[in-house]
């Protein structure tokens, strides 16, 4: 197994480990060396060794961006600051979202194409606004997240959350923001599984209250569905609400709530209604049959933003912390690992298990009684503490002991803004 030492001793090592510089290792490979020992590598279609040379010499997807954006001025659609998602405005008001075309107007701008694997390659940088890639399409719940975490940001559409990742990676984008867990779904393991597969860091978290809408064409009542769709979390989101609405009919996944109202929008589904925001009904000329429909009213849900270098932490604020460990004896070291943290009464918010998969069964031969196939897991833990203090350190330390791999995610200011939760519904 590849083990990492855990890279935060003390908050100055914490900045120098973090420095790296690019290496290139073949005409269309290059690795990023980190100062402490571990690299990531990656591929371009050709760089510099350094990263302007790197970023000028392969400016295909960010000039597509670009060009789009062009084409669409801001304002184009009166849309820019549209902030209907839980009826919070402060939350999106500056971000620049992407015009939307309106029905029947053809001066008005088409929506860019969400971000795909194949756009994605290395991009020179354009200007100084900080660009902000989310999944989803304009009014999805992540673009708001978005906003939210970077009000004066560019949101970047991407079609996945993988695309996301390699958007910030190949310097496409500068951050990108990703759900990870809901209060009701429970967590996007996705996302979990791609945090370990890239090498990017977190650098903040927001927690959005997330308020569904029933969506569905103008003229269109509830007795004529057959089908609702909508992101699986939404979906989940939803599930006794859409019971009680007598909505008993096929419910059908698809990647973004926003992607879902635009789908019924596009082939005109009269029989289909979408799970979304207020927003997307707005983007998408559909009418809301149903408002609130989350099972909960307090249904949040928590991003992480990252980035490619961790932020320094601080204790003058609160602040938490997210790692990832594995031991090859199995579970049975979760017990340690978790008295490392309680010993120093530090908490935890949140504890999650994967599947390790790149060693998923462990085999226990016994002679006398036969052989036990345990699973192995891959543990995420977010403590209650900034890696600056010197009780996180100790921790960490003492985790390593336990642990044979242990990667810190990232330390990061947690989401303290006022607690502003949906509106509850009217049954
Ligand atoms: O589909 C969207 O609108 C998203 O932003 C994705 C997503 C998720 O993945 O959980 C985000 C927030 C809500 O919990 C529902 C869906």
């Amino acid at each position: 197994m590849h083990t990492l030492t855990p890279p935060y001793p003390n908050p100055i090592n914490y900045l120098n480990r973090a420095s790296h510089s690019v290496i290139r290792v073949s005409p269309t490979r290059f690795r990023v060396k980190c100062s402490y020992g571990f690299e990531t590598a990656g591929f371009s279609q050709g760089f510099g060794v350094n990263r302007v040379d790197w970023q000028s010499s392969n400016a295909i997807l960010a000039s597509k961006v670009m060009s789009q954006q062009e084409d669409f001025p801001a304002g184009g659609s009166g849309d820019n600051n549209v902030a209907a998602v839980n009826g919070n405005n402060a939350a999106v008001t500056n971000l620049n979202l992407v015009p939307v075309k309106q029905e029947g107007n053809n001066s008005k701008p088409l929506p860019p194409k969400p971000l795909s694997i194949s756009d994605l390659s290395p991009a020179p940088m354009h200007g100084s606004q900080l660009r902000v890639a989310y999944q989803g399409v304009p009014g999805a719940y992540s673009e708001a997240a978005a906003g939210k975490a970077y009000p004066n940001g560019e949101a970047i559409p991407c079609d996945q959350f993988e695309v996301a990742f390699q958007a910030v990676e190949l310097w496409i984008a500068d951050r990108a923001v990703l759900p990870v867990e809901n209060s009701l779904g429970g967590s996007i393991h996705r996302n979990y599984d791609l945090l370990l597969r890239h090498r990017l860091h977190i650098v903040g978290e927001v927690q959005l209250p997330v308020h569904h809408c029933l969506l569905a064409l103008p003229g269109v009542r509830k007795e004529f569905l057959t089908r609702v769709i909508s992101h699986p979390q939404a979906l989940a989101q939803c599930e006794h609400s859409l019971t009680k609405l007598g909505l008993n009919v096929a419910r059908e996944a698809v990647d973004d709530t926003a992607g879902a109202a635009e789908f019924v929008a596009a082939n005109g589904l009269r029989d289909t209604a979408a799970i979304a925001s207020a927003r997307a009904a707005q983007l998408y000329g559909l009418q809301v049959l149903a408002d609130g429909i989350q099972d909960d009213p307090n249904n949040v849900t928590r991003f992480v933003m990252l980035a490619r270098e961790p932020i320094i932490p601080r204790t003058d604020r609160p602040f938490k912390t997210s790692i990832v460990f594995a031991h090859d004896k199995g579970t049975s070291v979760l017990f340690k690992v978790l008295s490392a943290f309680a010993f120093r009464n530090i908490s935890l918010t949140k504890i999650e298990s994967r599947p390790h998969r790149s060693r998923p069964i462990r085999v226990v031969d016994d002679e006398s009684e036969g052989t036990a196939k345990h699973f192995e897991y891959l543990f995420y833990i977010d403590f209650q503490a900034s890696m600056a203090e010197v009780r996180a350190q100790n921790a960490l330390a003492e985790v390593q002991e336990f642990t044979t791999f242990l990667r810190v995610l990232g330390s990061y200011p947690i989401d303290m803004t006022p607690w502003s939760p949906s509106c509850p519904r009217e049954d």
